[in-house]
């Protein structure tokens, strides 16, 4: 974030001696409730920042506590996890004048966030604004499995900024051989950081549009369609996005899973990237007890990157960053599969309808399930072989037992 911006800042120096009035120990009020973290990713220049100035300047009635910080690598968090809170905390707190507050941190990730949440109270909604070079699917799981800061926090959705002027540049360029870590567990020299970020996205910002012609934002939508069919789409012009409920706030983007949104990832988008792509199968509707072998299959697919099955060598042919999907079941209910790289749930529709208080009603009905995976080197049809072969021999051997 820029040195001389948002403006109308009150420095908070002395914020911790604040803290004794924010810790209420009431069950039903705001600290025992989940607070929403949406992750703002997007490519170096993208306008992530313009974003966070715009919302934070904004009149939008909701108290959001903004961490900046140098959320980049899996190597990153790692170093973050383990220096001690006395180590090298680099926090400034700073409260706005429009109830937000904003917190800029260098390279304490993780620590932020456990501090930040010390301050319950004061905010209701986290921004985090990654690095231009983070790769989204090594922060997500932080968030989104139940324990450490997923107790007290709640994945809500990524969201990635797109420079409409250079985003089909970015995708071209040549990536690095390894990860920062030194292994190359995205085992695809071919994918970029760009690539990434689109993939793992739940709603992406074009953003940029005053650069480019009409011809050039449509080639340009193709190109991410292609990529992520799944992700919600928002034009933008100097990250200016009025209304943010629902587009880039609140979207329970893995807590739910709307027949709409699997609908429209399987519209026949065009596959113009050759390494990564959205795909879409059809599931039969499933015994309960056919869950299990889904289970497997699932766990096949995601942990070690092969169908089940497969005989010799375990090679990685292809990798899944994202995975959604509505199983329907003979008993007439739905469960819901929600997955960010090799972590899934397979959940039950009606408790998580509850949780969330959404009604599921706003989802029309599917007469078969659909599952939708994104990744690099994915084939619909051997997908959709292995999948329906795996059932059906799982079917047929308990008939026969
Ligand atoms: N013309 C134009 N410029 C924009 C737009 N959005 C942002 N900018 C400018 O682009 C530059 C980069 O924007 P930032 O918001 O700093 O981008 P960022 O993604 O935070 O950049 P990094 O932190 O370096 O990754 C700034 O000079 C912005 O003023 C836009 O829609 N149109």
């Amino acid at each position: 974030m820029d040195d001389d911006a948002p403006p109308q800042l009150v420095n908070t120096k002395n914020i911790n001696e604040e803290i004794p009035d924010l810790i209420n120990t009431d069950p039903d009020d705001s600290s025992s409730v989940k607070v929403p973290i949406t992750i703002v990713t997007g490519y170096l220049g993208a306008g992530k920042t313009t974003l966070l100035n715009y919302i934070l300047n904004e009149r939008h009635g909701k108290k959001i506590a903004v961490i900046l910080n140098e959320f980049g690598d899996s190597a990153d968090i790692e170093r973050s996890l383990t220096v001690s809170k006395e180590g090298q905390q680099a926090e400034e707190w700073l409260d706005l004048s429009n109830g937000c507050i904003c917190c800029s941190v260098k390279d304490q990730g993780v620590n932020a966030i456990e501090s930040l949440m010390e301050r319950r109270g004061k905010f209701d909604y986290i921004l985090l604004e990654t690095t231009g070079l983070a790769d989204p699917g090594n922060i997500a799981p932080l968030f989104w499995v139940d324990e450490g800061l997923g107790s007290t926090i709640y994945l809500d959705g990524i969201v990635t900024l797109i420079d409409a002027k250079n985003i089909l540049k970015s995708l071209d360029e040549q990536p690095p051989d390894t990860d920062h870590d030194g292994e190359d567990h995205n085992s695809s020299p071919e994918l970029t950081t760009a690539h990434l970020q689109i993939s793992h996205a739940d709603v992406i910002l074009i953003n940029k549009t005053d650069l480019v012609t009409p011809e050039e934002l449509n080639v340009v939508t193709e190109s991410i369609q292609s990529i992520n069919s799944l992700a919600r789409l928002k034009y933008t012009s100097h990250s200016e996005v009025p209304q943010l409920e629902g587009v880039l706030l609140d979207l329970h983007a893995y807590d739910s899973v709307s027949a709409q949104d699997l609908d429209f990832a399987s519209k026949g988008h065009s596959h113009l990237d050759p390494n990564i792509s959205t795909i879409t199968l059809s599931v039969p509707v499933l015994e309960l007890n056919q869950l299990t072998e889904l289970d497997a299959w699932l766990r096949s697919i995601l942990w070690d990157s092969t169908f089940p099955g497969h005989s010799g060598h375990r090679v990685k042919e292809f990798e899944i960053h994202r995975t959604k999907g509505r199983i329907l079941l003979s008993d007439g209910s739905i469960r819901l599969v929600q997955g960010v790289r090799e972590v899934f749930e397979l959940l039950d529709e009606r408790e998580r309808s509850s949780d969330s208080g959404r009604q599921s009603s706003a989802n029309s009905p599917l007469h078969q399930g659909k599952l939708v995976l994104i990744g690099r080197g994915l084939d619909v049809d051997a997908f959709g072989k292995s999948l329906r072969t795996f059932l059906a021999i799982a079917t047929e051997s308990q008939a026969s037992s």
